[in-house]
C-alpha cells in the first residue's frame, strides 16, 4: 500500500509535494518534541514553516527601510526572549539587554561563536572570529594592544590623516560615498597590517578582496560561475598575496618568533614576533579577519553619518561649527591630532547615535555548549541564540523616541561613558571576550574622515537613496553625492 502511494507520488507531482511536506512536518515536529520530552522550558515562540522557519519573514523585513515590525510583533506576542527558527536552525532570539550581556560575557563557557561552514571556508579556520580557547585569548589581546589609544595616538593617527586626505583629494565632483569610504578603510587596514601604502599591490588585492566579501552575502553554491564560487577563488588569491608578504618579512627578519618586547612597526611584525610561533597559514587567516572585520563596518558608518547629518541640518550645523573651529586654527591645512579628537564632544554624540540607529552588526549568533537556564527558560545544549543589539538599541524602554536620529540624547551621558558603549543597552561593538578590538580605531577613523570632509567640502545627495539591512546594512544606491570643494586642497 505504502509502496503504491510512493510510486504514484513519483508520477503525480502534487502528491509528491504533499509527501515531502508530510515528511518535513514529521521530522520538524519530532525534533521539537525531543526537547519537550526532556522537559526543557523553552521561551515561547514559533518555529514557523518546516526547515524554512521564519527566515523568509526576517529577510523580507530586513530588506526594507523599516525591519522593526519583525521583532516588535514577536516581542508583543511572546516577550523579550522568544523562540524562532532562522537560517536552518531553531534559534532563541533575545531582545533583552541583560540576557544579551549574559550571552556575551559567557562566551567560551556556556556559549561559543558559531558560523556555517560556508563562512568558515571564506574566513579560514584560524580566523580570530572562529578560533576558541587560549589561542583566541592570546590573539584577541594582541589585537587589542595593537589598536589601543596610545598606539593610535602615537603611531596610527598620522597615517589615518594622510590616507584620508589622499583619498579626498582624488575625488571627482560626483562620488558614490559608500564605495569611496570602503576604499579608505581598506587602504587604512592594509597600511596598519603590513605598512604598505596605496599602490599597485593594494589595488590588486582590493579587487580580489571585493569578490571575496561578496561571497559572505551569497547563496553558498561553490560553482565557478556563482558569486560564492568566485569568492572562494578570490579568497585563494588574497591568501596567496598576503602569504608572499609574510614570507618576505620572515626573510628580512629571521629572528621572528622570539617575543622581543620592542615596539612593533605593524600588526604583521607583532604576529611574527609572537612567542608561540604562529604558522604562515595562521598569520594569513588572522590578517584576513582584520581586513574583513574593519572594512564594511567602519566604511558603512562613515557613509551613514553623512546621510543622517544631511537629513538633520541642525546636527550638521553644530558638527560643522565644532570642526571649523579646529580647522580654522590650523589654517585648514593640518591634521586632526589626538588632543583635537578628544575635544569633539558633539562628534562623539553623532557617532554614537549613528552606531545606535544603523546597527551595522545587528546582533551576534552563538551556540550553547550546555543547557543554559536564564530568566526561567532553559536553552538546550547545541541550540543557536541570537543576541539582538538592534532590538535593544531601538526599544523605547532603553531610549526615548528610540526610532529617531537624535545625537543630542548623548550629551549628558558622554562624560560617563567609554568608547565601547555604556552598560547593557548600548553594545555596537559587542562585549565580553569577543569585544571588538577595533572599537577605538574605528571611531578615530570616522572622526578624521568627518573632519576633513566637512571642513573641505559641501555636498548634496545626487539621488534619493534608501537604507536597508539585508544582507548587510547598506544604502541601495551606495549613496551618490555631488560635492563642491571649499578651502582648496585637503592639505
Ligand atoms: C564601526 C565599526 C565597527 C563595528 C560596529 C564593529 C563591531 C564589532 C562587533 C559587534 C564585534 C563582535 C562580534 C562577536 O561578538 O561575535 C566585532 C568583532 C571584531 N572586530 Fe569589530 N567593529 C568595527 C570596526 C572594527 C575595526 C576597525 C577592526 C579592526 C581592528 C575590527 C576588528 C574586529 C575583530 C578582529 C573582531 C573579532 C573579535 C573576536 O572574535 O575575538 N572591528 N566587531
Amino acid at each position: 500500500m505504502e509502496y503504491t502511494f510512493i510510486l504514484s507520488s513519483l508520477l503525480n507531482p502534487c502528491s509528491l509535494i504533499s509527501l515531502i511536506l508530510i515528511v518535513l512536518i514529521f521530522v520538524f515536529r519530532s525534533s521539537f518534541r525531543l526537547n519537550s520530552s526532556r522537559k526543557l522550558q523553552l521561551p515561547p515562540g514559533t518555529l514557523g514553516l518546516p526547515f524554512l522557519g521564519e527566515s523568509l519573514q526576517i529577510i523580507s523585513a530586513y530588506k526594507t527601510e523599516n525591519p522593526e515590525p519583525f521583532i516588535d510583533e514577536r516581542v508583543k506576542r511572546y516577550g523579550n526572549v522568544f523562540t524562532t527558527h532562522l537560517f536552518g536552525k531553531p534559534t532563541i532570539f533575545s531582545t533583552d539587554p541583560d540576557v544579551n550581556r549574559y550571552i556575551l560575557q559567557n562566551e567560551g563557557r556556556l556559549f561559543e561563536s558559531s558560523y556555517p561552514s560556508s563562512i568558515t571556508n571564506l574566513l579560514g579556520k584560524h580566523s580570530l572570529l572562529i578560533i576558541k580557547g587560549n589561542l583566541h585569548k592570546k590573539l584577541h589581546s594582541l589585537t587589542m594592544s595593537f589598536a589601543n589609544s596610545s598606539i593610535i595616538r602615537d603611531h596610527l593617527l598620522v597615517d589615518v590623516n594622510r590616507l584620508v586626505k589622499l583619498n579626498l583629494n582624488s575625488w571627482s565632483d560626483h562620488v558614490l560615498l559608500q564605495d569611496e569610504a570602503k576604499k579608505i578603510t581598506f587602504e587604512l587596514t592594509v597600511k596598519q597590517l603590513m605598512s604598505i601604502d596605496p599602490g599597485e599591490y593594494s589595488e590588486k588585492l582590493r579587487k580580489e578582496y571585493v569578490l571575496l566579501i561578496e561571497g559572505f552575502f551569497s547563496v553558498p553554491i561553490p560553482f565557478f560561475f556563482t558569486t560564492y564560487g568566485r569568492a572562494i577563488k578570490a579568497r585563494r588569491k588574497v591568501a596567496e598575496s598576503l602569504l608572499s608578504v609574510v614570507r618576505e618579512r620572515r626573510k628580512e627578519n629571521p629572528s621572528s618568533g622570539n617575543g622581543g618586547g620592542k615596539k612593533n612597526k605593524d600588526m604583521l611584525e607583532a604576529l611574527l614576533e609572537e612567542e608561540c610561533g604562529l604558522s604562515d597559514e595562521e598569520i594569513v587567516d588572522f590578517m584576513l579577519a582584520l581586513l574583513v572585520a574593519g572594512y564594511e563596518t567602519t566604511s558603512t558608518i562613515m557613509t551613514l553619518v553623512v546621510k543622517f547629518l544631511t537629513e538633520t541640518p541642525l546636527a550638521l550645523a553644530q558638527l560643522k561649527e565644532e570642526h571649523e573651529k579646529i580647522a580654522a586654527e590650523k589654517g585648514y591645512s593640518g591634521s586632526l591630532q589626538w588632543s583635537d579628537y578628544k575635544s569633539l564632544p558633539f562628534t562623539q554624540c553623532v557617532i554614537n547615535e549613528t552606531l545606535r540607529v544603523a546597527n551595522i552588526i545587528s546582533g551576534v549568533f552563538r551556540k550553547t555548549t550546555a543547557d543554559v537556564t536564564i530568566k526561567g527558560f532553559t536553552i538546550p545544549k547545541g541550540w543557536t541564540v541570537f543576541a539582538s543589539f538592534r532590538a535593544v538599541h531601538l526599544h523605547q524602554d532603553n531610549y526615548k523616541e528610540s526610532r529617531s536620529f537624535n545625537p543630542w540624547r548623548w550629551q549628558d551621558d558622554l562624560a560617563s561613558m567609554s568608547s565601547i558603549g555604556n552598560g547593557n543597552s548600548f553594545t555596537p561593538f559587542g562585549g565580553g571576550p569577543r569585544l571588538c578590538p577595533g572599537y577605538e580605531l574605528s571611531r578615530v577613523e570616522i572622526c578624521v574622515f568627518l573632519h576633513h570632509f566637512i571642513t573641505h567640502f559641501s555636498w548634496v545627495p545626487a539621488e534619493e537613496d534608501k537604507l536597508i539591512f539585508f544582507p548587510t546594512t547598506r544604502t541601495v544606491k551606495r549613496y551618490p553625492i555631488n560635492i563642491q570643494r571649499r578651502n582648496c586642497q585637503v592639505e
